[in-house]
């Protein structure tokens, strides 16, 4: 995914540390390692569902503002995303259901919250679609990335998670992911500096709220 040239690349590069932090997170190394604490497990499958939902909500904004541009050709990736939502959400059901997970009963932690009202602040119609859909991008790699690390050669995850590894480590959503970064490549390389600026700090804020989400998995902080 890297090494293309474009602009993604480059700031996954400036920023391996933080990159790095958000896709080798202990969490993500533990479920790979075997390690994993199921009740740590269970509360991130809680959690990430109240997440999506809002998630869906995200996505329809990066439509909405993909719509309003005059050359709206990204509203098929778009909208796959959202499809795919979707199933996601009834996976979460089924998986909740297998692991005794009351979804019914979850109330957002204090790190659940915070990434959810970032994702509202996408409603504003000041924020352009180059930043929303870096964002997206960026939201969904994180997670293609930890969880294709959990499938890799060598690895000693439980069998009762690797349905959950390969929904996001699978070569068909690195794809999706490799398809949103072309789009915001090609966004970023025609945007005004100020809105390139906007949406490397929209970046490095993902990166920062992914590693709260994974902290707040391991230890309900
Ligand atoms: C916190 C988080 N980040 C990303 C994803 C991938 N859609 C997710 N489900 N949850």
């Amino acid at each position: 995914m890297e090494g293309d040239g474009g602009t993604a690349a480059a700031w996954m590069a400036t920023h391996r540390g933080m990159y790095e932090r958000a896709t080798r997170h202990p969490f993500t190394v533990s479920i790979r390692d075997g390690s994993v604490d199921l009740a740590a497990f269970k509360r991130w499958l809680g959690q990430d569902y109240m997440f999506v939902r809002e998630f869906v909500a995200f996505l329809a904004s990066v439509l909405l503002k993909c719509c309003k541009q005059s050359d709206s050709s990204d509203m098929e990736t778009i909208l796959g995303g959202l499809a795919s939502l979707s199933d996601e959400l009834s996976w979460f059901k089924k998986e909740a259901a297998k692991w005794s997970v009351d979804l019914a009963g979850i109330s957002p932690l204090s790190s659940n919250m915070e990434y959810c009202r970032f994702l509202q602040s996408f409603d504003d119609p000041e924020i352009s679609y180059t930043v929303a859909i870096t964002t997206f991008w960026i939201i969904e790699t994180v997670y293609q990335d930890s969880f294709a690390s959990c499938i890799e050669e060598g690895n000693k995850t439980p069998a009762e998670l690797l349905g959950t590894c390969q929904r996001w480590g699978s070569p068909e959503f690195k794809q999706y992911c490799q398809s949103l970064q072309r789009i915001a490549d090609r966004c970023l390389a025609n945007a005004p500096p100020d809105v390139v600026k906007n949406a490397e700090e929209a970046f490095l804020r993902v990166l920062e709220l992914e590693i709260g989400f994974w902290d707040m998995s391991s230890s309900q902080s």
